[in-house]
């Protein structure tokens, strides 16, 4: 049963507020926070209350609208685009939102808010045709494997490793997910698992680890991820772990597929070594739900991505279409369309 489409970032345009689906409570609770200031969506972006590339760069969007629609001048929406674009390091559609967004201020609150909802909406249109053109990829009755949430969480609507999805049970491809926790944050158990459970599409949650076995096993048919950067190479930045899924998938002779919206291509980028990897705070790994998990004075690392060398990508799914290798030819190829 598919039920109302989740979209979790939201303009409430009679209130001026930026309406966000609070993802650290989920899936216990469905909270929606209303904010109306930048800083206050800075905020929200960097603590994860909404994230996902195409998510944050939504978010980002109606950070400036809001300030720009309660009467911000120009140096203060100039303020808020530099404090927003600071949010977070690897995803580029968070650049790239800011930078449109930039190319606005001055021409008024109207036009600043029409442009964030010209985002939003060029960007579910985006996933759903990321969908239309992934879903003849996946083999019949397959058991899709996909790490972290690429979904509608993740995204302004229906998702783009799982637009992939949608889009194939929605062709009649009874097709059924299983998804990596992706510790420390934990997007598969917690958001990947609610959104397919939601869609009443069949999910199994794997802990991180245990997907070599599967496809050893023969269980898995082919790997779906987002991605948070594409460089003009095709090399791929996405959450940790993504990585070591890529490698295990060429051992395994198993198809390894990356969707992801344009606006997550970067050309200006030549390779994954110059993409920033952002480090998050390790409090995050070593404690789980708030409980102490490790001992107390023993460090941890927390790379929140890892890059996917173009060489073990099968395929880059885009609106503009399935990009196959040489990425570099066929990012750029598209790139002049
Ligand atoms: C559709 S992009 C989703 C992308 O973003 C996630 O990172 P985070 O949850 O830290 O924002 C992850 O890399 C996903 O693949």
């Amino acid at each position: 049963m598919t039920r109302e489409p989740l979209r979790p970032v939201l303009y409430d345009d009679a209130r001026d507020v930026v309406r966000v689906l609070d993802q650290k409570r989920l899936p216990v609770d469905e909270v929606w926070l209303e904010l109306s200031t930048a800083e206050q969506v800075a905020a929200a972006i960097k603590d994860l209350t909404v994230r996902g590339a195409p998510a944050i760069g939504v978010a980002a969007a109606y950070g400036i609208a809001v300030e720009a629609r309660r009467g911000a001048d120009v140096a203060r929406l100039r303020a808020a685009a530099e404090l927003l674009v600071h949010a977070r390091p690897t995803a580029v559609n968070l650049a790239w939102a800011v930078r449109r967004m930039g190319r606005r201020i001055g021409l008024g609150a109207e036009v600043i808010l029409a442009e964030a909802h010209a985002i939003r909406d060029e960007d579910e249109a985006a996933c759903r045709r990321i969908g239309a053109l992934g879903a003849p990829l996946i083999p019949p009755r397959a058991h899709v494997l996909t790490h972290c949430n690429a979904g509608a969480l993740a995204t302004a609507g229906y998702g783009t490793a799982l637009g992939v999805v949608r889009a194939a049970v929605e062709a009649g491809n009874p097709i059924s997910v299983f998804a990596d926790e992706t510790r420390p944050f934990l997007q598969g158990a917690r958001l990947t698992a609610w959104e397919l459970h939601r869609d009443g599409i069949p999910v199994t949650i794997l802990t991180d680890g245990m997907a070599g076995w599967l496809m050893q096993r023969g269980e898995i048919a082919c790997v779906v991820v987002g991605a948070d950067r594409i460089a003009a190479n095709g090399d791929v930045a996405n959450k940790i772990g993504t990585y070591a899924l890529a490698v295990l998938a060429r051992h395994h002779h198993l198809p390894f597929y990356v969707a992801a919206p344009w606006s997550t291509v970067d050309l200006g980028t030549p390779a994954g070594d110059a993409i920033p990897i952002e480090e998050r705070g390790t409090e995050e790994v070593v404690t789980l739900a708030g409980q102490r998990i490790a001992p107390v004075g023993v460090p941890a690392r927390y790379p929140a991505f890892d890059v996917t060398p173009a060489a073990l990508v099968s395929a880059i799914i885009t609106e503009r279409g399935v990009l196959r290798a040489p990425y570099d030819a066929s990012l750029r190829t598209l790139a002049a369309e």
